[in-house]
């Protein structure tokens, strides 16, 4: 990982640290895939090192968010940028792990958790041949992620939480810094959900920047240290500790919606 680790991160800062761009910065973004606007005068920055968690409904936006800042989509008017470069034009790709929801559920895939994280090396090697020290790093994510077990074994093969695992290992094997994942526990058994959230809490510990859509509010609070509520504009932005109560839950999901403690919002 080029991140540094977070006993350095908690160091003063220095010149050179000072100075560095955010990770994603999205200033006043709208984007439509129709003349009808999905999202609208976004502006959302995230620092090295922060662990986010966006949320929202359906149809909210989310996955477009996060196309817009990976740079797979093209901002209507404002500007995307990814660790200070147009998003559209980031070119660092090994920088950025992003796991799909039900990432490797596809039948075309008959390929073992290994030969998928040695993929997280290729923007390393270009198309040379992977060399012993390679092997070293994708076995050490594999473990990581504590799937050596299952190195062998076909990712079709594996559970939804598991296979989670295995595009996370891809990730690491490509010294990411930035670790995006769209919904990564939809498919994931009840009893795993616990054990990925503190796999993602290591990687963040390791210093990892981690950035996930969730659609389990609990979780979210539980594990993030910072919650984005979208419905097409952002209801709220802040630390997961106050969204608990937050009015911003109602309006987002709707006068309906409970807050996490219980109570209508
Ligand atoms: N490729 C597309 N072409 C046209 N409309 C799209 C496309 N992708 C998404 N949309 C629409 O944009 C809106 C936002 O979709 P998006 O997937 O970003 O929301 P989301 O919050 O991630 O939803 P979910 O929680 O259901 O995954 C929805 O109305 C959706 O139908």
């Amino acid at each position: 990982m080029r991140s540094q680790h977070r006993d350095d991160a908690d160091e003063a800062p220095t010149e050179s640290s000072e100075s560095q761009p955010s990770v994603v910065e999205l200033a006043d973004v709208s984007f439509g895939y129709t003349s009808t606007p999905v999202v609208e005068d976004i502006s959302v920055s995230i620092d090295a090192g922060e662990y986010v968690a966006v949320v929202g409904p359906n149809g909210s936006g989310k996955s477009t968010l996060m196309q817009l800042l990976l740079g797979l989509l093209e901002p209507d008017a404002g500007t995307a940028e990814l660790f200070g470069v147009d998003a559209t034009a980031f070119d660092d790709g090994a920088r950025v792990g992003y796991v799909a929801q039900r990432a490797g559920t596809s039948r075309e895939m008959p390929i073992t958790v290994r030969e998928v994280v040695k993929m997280g090396r290729f923007p390393h090697v270009g198309f040379g041949r992977l060399s012993a020290a390679d092997w070293r790093i994708v076995d050490r994510a594999i473990d990581t992620v504590g799937m050596s077990a299952f190195a062998d074994r076909r990712i079709t093969q594996l559970s939804g939480g598991q296979r989670q695992r295995a595009f996370i290992a891809r990730a690491l094997a490509g010294e990411a810094d930035l670790l995006v994942l769209d919904e990564p526990t939809v498919g994931v058994d009840t009893e795993s959900v616990d054990a990925f959230y503190g796999l993602l809490e290591s990687l963040h510990d390791d210093g990892i920047t981690v950035l996930l859509i969730e659609h389990d509010l609990q979780a979210v609070t539980e594990h993030a240290e910072r919650v984005i509520c979208l419905n097409g504009e952002i209801y709220f932005d802040g630390p997961s500790a106050e969204f608990t109560d937050s009015a911003a839950l109602a309006r987002a999901f709707g006068t309906g919606a409970q807050s996490l403690t219980g109570g209508n919002g």
